[in-house]
């Protein structure tokens, strides 16, 4: 078969098993060039798994996969010199400086002492980080270590970066500035693959992803595709003082009469529904009172709980 250039990873019935257990379900997918391709599940959904086999560190047990035209298996060290890779944990050498662990890295892949500290000087100031270049990286905060190994990871000019849970346990200002790397990469040319559970993440980065859950692909497409596939237009928040287990019964009848669909979590009830309007007449004509109401637009968390009926991030770390 031809390779076409333009696409970077193709995987068909993909699968691994670890004994008995199937982390990966069979799934196909092709990543293009130029993308910011998402893999959006939750925890155990077999994400980092696949990650794990297109960076060519695992072997797939079943189905078919090519990165950049070529075999994982047999030709995985020239594979591995176009991919930068940003695992889950961010493997940096503690003891080494922030500057020691680039020039280090370099060295993997060949690349000259005088070469590499080039390099290096140039990618901290892309990740922000030169004013930390002599300190140990164990001093840095969580969000410039992610900083550093996205760094790292860019050493080798890489024409693929696969950045595995890039934001997980950041807060909200660290998470913004890795973000924004990212966007800056994209726009640099970089493809880029990465997984996630945070809906907003990947409805920020993505320009296409696909919605795993138990090793399987559910469903794919851009954000925007997504959410008008899979979820009405408009979501209306309901919170009711008390538990809202007595409410349901009366509000499935209510709301299902006017063609809206409801979906219980612990702490509200989400009434989905092309007209929020029609929502709020239809309780007020039945005098069901909520503490509060909130109409919204659709998310992606939507399109996951529509789609398996449970929340995407059930706690936060
Ligand atoms: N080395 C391994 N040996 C056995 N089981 C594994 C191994 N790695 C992953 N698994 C199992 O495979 C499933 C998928 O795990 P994976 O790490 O790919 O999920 P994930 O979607 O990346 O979730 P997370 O966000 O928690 O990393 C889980 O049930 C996990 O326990």
């Amino acid at each position: 078969m031809p390779h076409d250039e333009e696409i970077l990873v193709r995987a068909a019935d993909l699968r691994k098993s670890y004994g008995e257990h199937e982390a990966v379900r069979g799934v196909d997918f092709e990543i293009r060039r130029g993308e910011a391709f998402g893999f959006l599940g939750a925890n155990g959904a077999g994400k980092s798994t696949t990650m794990r086999m297109i960076g060519c560190v695992s072997q797939p047990t079943g189905g078919e996969l090519e990165v950049f035209g070529r075999d994982p298996h047999t030709q995985g060290a020239e594979i591995r010199a176009r991919l930068g890779v940003v695992p889950q944990d961010n493997t940096l050498d503690g003891m080494l400086t922030v500057f020691e662990n680039l020039v280090v890295y370099a060295g993997y892949f060949g690349i000259k002492k005088k070469a590499a500290k080039a390099k290096a000087a140039e990618l901290l100031e892309f990740v922000q980080l030169s004013s930390r270049a002599k300190d140990q990286v164990n001093e840095l905060s969580g969000g410039m270590q992610r900083r550093l190994a996205i760094a790292r990871s860019l050493i080798n000019e890489p024409e693929l970066v696969i950045l595995d849970e890039p934001t997980t346990g950041l807060d909200p200002q660290a998470r913004h500035l890795v973000w924004e790397r990212l966007f800056q990469l994209k726009h640099r040319g970089v493809s880029i693959l990465l997984t996630t559970h945070y809906m907003d993440e990947a409805e920020q980065l993505c320009d296409r992803l696909v919605v795993m859950d138990e090793g399987r692909i559910i469903a794919s497409g851009s954000p925007r595709e997504l959410i008008d596939t899979h979820v009405t237009k408009e979501v209306v928040e309901l919170r009711f003082g008390t538990a809202h287990t007595t409410e349901l019964a009366e509000l499935a009848l209510t709301l299902g009469g006017i063609g809206a669909q409801i979906e219980a979590l612990p702490d509200k009830i989400l009434v989905y529904t092309d007209d929020a309007d029609d929502t709020n007449a239809a309780l007020e004509a039945r005098d069901i009172n909520p503490t509060s109401v909130l109409a919204r637009r659709a998310t992606l968390e939507d399109v996951f709980l529509r789609l398996t009926g449970r929340a995407l991030v059930e706690d936060e770390a």
